[in-house]
C-alpha cells in the first residue's frame, strides 16, 4: 500500500468546517455528536453492532503528517498557514462512548457518542460512519444467516466478490462476530485470529485426466483436510461415486475424508441423494458442504426441503449485503457548549423521523426481572438518575406517545461503554471470541418474535420523559419563533 495514514479518510467539508471554526475562534468549543441509524436493514428486527476496533485504531493514529499538510496547502481553498500548523499537532483529546461489538442494537438509539471540541469531533464523522455502517450491515446479514442455520457450520467465502480488499477482511471479521465459524480469507485469519477453511476449485479437477485421479492426488496431498468438490462433470454419476472410492481407500490407510462439496444444481435433491450414497457406503461421517449464491432465504428453503447439508459456504450475498448494500447511519450534533454550559440542539425536518433528538444521551436495555427478557431500550439524557437507581420509569413510544407503560421490576443494562477519556483509550478491546460470546448472550435476552427473519415484531426504543420533553420544547422554539 502506497499510503496507509487514514487521517484524510474524510469528506472535504469536515476540513472546511474545521477551518471555519479555527478562523472564527470557535474551534475549542465543545460539542456532542451521536451516531445512529433510522431504519433497520433487510427488514430485520435488530442489528449487530460492529466497527469499533477499526474506529479505535483510526482515532489513535490520527496524524496530519508532512505529506498531508503539503497536500492540504495546495488545495484551492487556500487554508491559512496557521491552520495547517494547528493540524500539525492535532490529536484526539475528547471522550467517546460506544456500543460493544457484537451487541444487538436498534434504530434511533445512539451507537457511538463523541464529546470533544468541535474541531476534533467533526473530523471523525466520515470514517466512523464508513466503518460502522459497513461492518454493522455485514454482521447483521451474518446474524440472519446464523438464525436460519443454528446448528450447521457457516463458512464465509466472499472475498472474490467483496467491494475490494478492506471490505473482504473487515466483512469476514464482522461475519465471525455474528456467528460464522470460519473464513476462506487467510489474511483475515492472520490479522484477526479467525479460523480459516478451504476446499478446492473446479480447476483442480479440470487440470487432471480424470476426476478420480484429481481426487486421489488431492487426498494424498492433504490427508487430514480432504473436502472434494463433486460437481465438475456429473455429481451423482461421477463426483459422489469417485469421492466414495477415495474415502474408502483413505479408510484403508487409516484416514478419514472430511466432506464433499456441492456447488451447483438442486442442492436439496443432490444432498439427499449424496447422503444416501455415502451412508450406504458406510461413510456416515463424511459431511456435505454446499455453496452457490446462497443466502438466508435459500438456506431456509433448502432446509424446509429436507436438504442434508452440514455446512454452508456463503460468499457474494453476505459480503456485499446484496439485498441492501448500505446502512444509513448518520452522525448528528446533539449538544454544544455555550459560555461553559451545555445547550441541546435540534435538527428540524419536514419528515418527522428525521427530527433529531437533542441532548447527550445514554442507552439502557430494560430487562424484565420476571421473564429475564428485554422489554425495551430506554434512551435517557446523560444526567438522568431514575433509571440508574432502578426507580419506576415510564416507557413510551416517541412516535406514538399514547403507547406507554411503567417499568418497575427491571434491570437496566447501560449499553454505551466509555472508550476514550481525554483522548486516552480506557476500553480494553475484547478478543473476537469474547465478542461472539457477548453477541450470543445478548440474543438470548430477546423474545424470538423480535428476532425472526420475516416481519419481526418491532422492539421498542423509548425516550425518557425528560428527553422527550426537551425535544418538544425545542421543536416548539424553532417552529413558532
Ligand atoms: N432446492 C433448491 N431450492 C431453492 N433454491 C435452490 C435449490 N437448489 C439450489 N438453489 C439455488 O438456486 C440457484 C441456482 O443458481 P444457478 O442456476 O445459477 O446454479 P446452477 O446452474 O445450479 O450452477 P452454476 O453456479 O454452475 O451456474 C442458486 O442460488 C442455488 O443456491
Ligand atoms: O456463490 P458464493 O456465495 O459467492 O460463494 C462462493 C462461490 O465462489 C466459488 O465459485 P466461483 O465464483 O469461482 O465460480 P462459480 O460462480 O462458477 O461457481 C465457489 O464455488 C462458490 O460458488
Ligand atoms: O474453500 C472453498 O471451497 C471456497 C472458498 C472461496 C470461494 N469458494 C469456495
Amino acid at each position: 500500500m502506497k499510503y496507509t495514514n487514514m487521517t484524510l479518510h474524510t469528506d472535504k467539508y469536515q476540513i472546511n468546517m474545521m477551518y471555519a471554526h479555527w478562523l472564527n475562534g470557535s474551534d475549542r468549543e465543545k460539542a456532542v455528536f451521536e451516531a445512529y441509524f433510522r431504519k433497520l436493514p433487510f427488514g430485520n428486527g435488530f442489528a449487530v453492532f460492529a466497527g469499533l476496533e477499526r474506529f479505535i485504531h483510526y482515532v489513535q493514529h490520527l496524524k496530519f503528517d508532512e505529506e498531508i499538510l503539503q497536500y492540504l496547502a495546495a488545495q484551492e481553498e487556500g487554508y491559512d498557514a496557521g491552520f495547517l500548523e494547528r493540524l500539525r499537532t492535532f490529536r484526539f483529546t475528547g471522550r467517546i462512548w460506544s456500543m460493544e461489538e457484537g451487541a444487538i442494537v436498534f434504530a434511533n438509539e445512539p451507537l457511538v457518542r463523541v464529546e470533544a471540541n468541535v474541531f476534533e469531533a467533526h473530523l471523525l464523522e466520515t470514517a466512523l460512519l464508513n466503518f460502522v455502517n459497513y461492518q454493522t450491515l455485514i454482521a447483521t446479514k451474518a446474524a440472519r444467516i446464523r438464525l436460519v442455520a443454528p446448528d450447521e457450520t457457516l463458512l464465509e467465502f466472499g472475498t472474490r466478490r467483496a467491494q475490494e480488499a478492506d471490505a473482504a477482511v473487515w466483512g469476514a471479521r464482522a461475519s465471525y462476530i455474528a456467528g460464522f465459524d470460519a473464513t476462506s480469507n487467510l489474511r483475515a485469519g492472520m490479522l484477526f485470529g479467525i479460523p480459516t477453511s478451504g476446499t478446492h476449485a473446479h480447476a483442480w479437477v479440470q487440470h487432471h485426466e480424470t476426476e478420480l485421479e484429481s481426487f486421489e492426488r488431492f487426498a494424498k496431498a492433504l490427508p487430514n483436510q480432504v473436502t472434494l468438490l463433486v460437481d465438475t462433470y456429473d455429481t451423482l454419476r461421477s463426483g459422489v461415486p469417485n469421492a466414495i472410492k477415495v474415502a474408502k481407500r483413505m479408510e484403508a490407510a487409516g484416514n478419514r475424508m472430511r466432506a464433499i462439496r456441492l456447488d451447483s444444481g438442486d442442492l436439496a435433491y443432490l444432498s439427499k441423494q449424496a447422503r444416501r450414497m455415502l451412508d450406504e457406503a458406510g461413510l456416515d461421517y463424511v459431511k456435505i458442504v454446499a455453496s452457490n449464491d446462497l443466502d438466508e432465504n435459500i438456506i431456509m428453503n433448502l432446509k424446509a426441503e429436507g436438504a442434508r447439508i452440514d455446512s454452508w459456504g456463503v460468499g457474494t450475498q453476505l459480503i456485499t449485503a446484496a439485498d441492501q448494500p448500505a446502512l444509513g447511519g448518520v452522525y448528528k450534533l446533539v449538544a454544544r457548549e455555550q459560555n461553559g454550559k451545555w445547550e441541546p440542539v435540534i435538527k428540524i425536518s419536514a419528515n418527522p423521523e428525521k427530527v433529531s433528538t437533542p441532548g447527550a444521551k445514554d442507552v439502557y436495555r430494560i430487562v424484565d426481572r420476571k421473564s429475564g427478557r428485554a422489554k425495551a431500550d430506554y434512551v435517557a439524557l446523560t444526567g438522568e438518575e431514575e433509571v440508574k437507581a432502578g426507580e419506576p420509569i415510564e416507557l413510551f413510544d416517541p412516535v406514538h406517545p399514547y403507547i406507554h407503560e411503567m417499568a418497575e421490576d427491571y434491570d437496566a443494562i447501560p449499553m454505551l461503554k466509555p472508550i476514550f477519556r481525554e483522548g486516552e483509550l480506557i476500553y480494553e478491546l475484547p478478543d473476537l471470541d469474547a465478542m461472539r460470546e457477548l453477541h450470543r448472550k445478548q440474543l438470548g435476552l430477546f423474545w424470538p418474535e423480535h428476532l425472526r427473519k420475516l416481519n419481526p415484531e418491532r422492539y421498542p426504543v423509548d425516550l425518557s420523559v425528560q428527553a422527550w420533553q426537551q425535544k418538544m420544547d425545542l421543536i416548539r422554539k424553532y417552529k413558532f419563533k
